[in-house]
């Protein structure tokens, strides 16, 4: 029996990581953390009854306790999501936390040599060397749960990485794939809030439209997979059904198809180097589609994913502000405080106010990611 520790369990891919693990014989779901939605842990928690609860703050513990049904232990806070992350019992972390909050529990999880199930991008763009340097150290392997990483992740298996040409990542183009850039300026979060392919957080759907989340990608994928940015390519292609793409030096190019449903990939990092029978979805019927399209992406049209780009390569703490402006202006989008375009425009500025420091430390990563979301803050408070 292996045991699972799962980190944002509230969340989107926290659910579908529950729905998972209830079809999976061999996995208990051992511990179960979130921030600040109680009854929808709680529907959650009865389900499968983990041991051990970790809550986002003191108000949510207190009031889940009072709720809850059986004996668990409960806590709350950062110290806690560390210790659960890296507690003797646990075997398997899944890192489903959403935004840079997620990187103090990555270490640790490292640290105790947990195999780690890893949807938390933020993470690893805002301290990338870091966590990768610690992994190295360790001995973990990231098992991407990405749905491009995880294509990447297989298309790899049993290759040598030094025939590897360039990685083909896959952007659906999200909520405004067909909008000009005029058409940009009124547009309603409802209608952003609408991807064309995927039910996801909130977040992340506002990160598909702006292009954002194939930057976070892009970023995520030079880390996990080691590849320098100059051999990362990203192309537009609407349908979600190729999840990303690798071109090898005999320029045979390999790539992972499969129904849009997080559940595979989630499964496929739990179960590695396995795979296990799924019965949660149809598998994929191409005749559906009948036809596949490839577009190219402009930098102009998509800017946030040129400053991705541009922050990449710059390194050192440029993708801590890139990715923390990021996480402040889409909450202030979703909190109606600014409008759509004005998303991109303070994360350009806050990148250009920005001294990038070399190799950061635990500590400056920490005070830039703070700073970043201070400033943006102080002018909207
Ligand atoms: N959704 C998807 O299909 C995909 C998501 N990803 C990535 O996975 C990650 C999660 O995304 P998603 O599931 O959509 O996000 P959601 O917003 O749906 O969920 C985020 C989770 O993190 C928890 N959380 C947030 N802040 C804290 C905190 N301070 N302490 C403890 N828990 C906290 C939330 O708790 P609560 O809600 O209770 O406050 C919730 O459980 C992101 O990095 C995203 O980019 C990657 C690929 C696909
Ligand atoms: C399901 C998943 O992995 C998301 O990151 C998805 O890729 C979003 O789609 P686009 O960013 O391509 O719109
Ligand atoms: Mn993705």
């Amino acid at each position: 029996m292996k045991n699972i520790t799962l980190l944002g369990g509230t969340g989107s891919i926290g659910e579908q990581t529950v729905e998972v693990i209830e079809q999976l014989p061999e996995y208990r779901l051992f511990a179960f953390a979130f921030g600040k939605r109680v009854d929808k842990a709680l529907g959650l928690v009865e389900r499968l009854k983990p041991e051990w609860i970790v809550a986002g703050d003191r108000q949510a513990k207190e009031e889940i306790e009072k709720k809850i049904s059986y004996q668990a232990k409960v806590s709350y806070g950062m110290e806690a999501l560390c210790e659960v992350a890296s507690n003797d019992q646990t075997d398997i972390v899944v890192n489903a936390l959403l935004g840079s909050i997620g990187l103090q529990p990555t270490l640790d999880a490292i640290r105790s040599r947990k195999q780690i199930a890893f949807a938390n991008k933020e993470t690893l763009v805002t301290a990338g060397h870091l966590v990768m340097a610690e992994a190295k150290k360790y001995g973990v392997d990231l098992l991407p749960v990405d749905s491009e990483h995880a294509a990447i992740h297989q298309c790899l298996r049993g290759e040598k990485r030094d025939q590897l040409n360039r990685l083909i990542v896959t952007a659906s183009g999200g909520s405004f794939r067909d909008y000009s850039r005029d058409e940009l300026v009124g547009v309603k979060k409802e209608d952003a809030l609408k991807h064309p392919n995927w039910d996801m957080g909130a977040k992340i759907t506002i990160d598909s439209a702006t292009m954002m989340n194939k930057g976070l990608e892009v970023i995520e994928a030079h880390w996990l997979f080691q590849v320098p940015y100059n051999k990362i390519d990203v192309i537009m292609h609407k349908e979600s059904v190729i999840h990303s793409m690798v071109e090898f030096n005999d320029l045979s190019v390999m790539a992972q198809l499969g129904t849009p449903d997080m559940r595979i990939p989630i499964q496929y990092a739990l179960t590695y180097p396995n795979r296990t029978d799924f019965s949660l979805s149809e598998g994929l019927d191409l005749l559906k589609f009948r036809e596949l399209h490839f577009n190219e992406l402009s930098f102009e049209r998509f800017p946030c994913l040129r400053m991705a780009y541009e922050a990449g390569k710059a390194g050192g703490s440029a993708p801590t502000v890139l990715n923390a402006a990021n996480e402040v202006a889409v909450q202030l989008f979703l909190d109606d405080q600014i409008i759509f375009l004005e998303i991109e425009q303070l994360i350009e500025e806050a990148l250009q106010k920005h001294q990038v420091i070399e190799q950061p430390d635990l500590e400056s990563i920490l005070a830039v990611d703070q700073d970043t979301r201070k400033r943006i803050l102080s002018v909207y408070s």
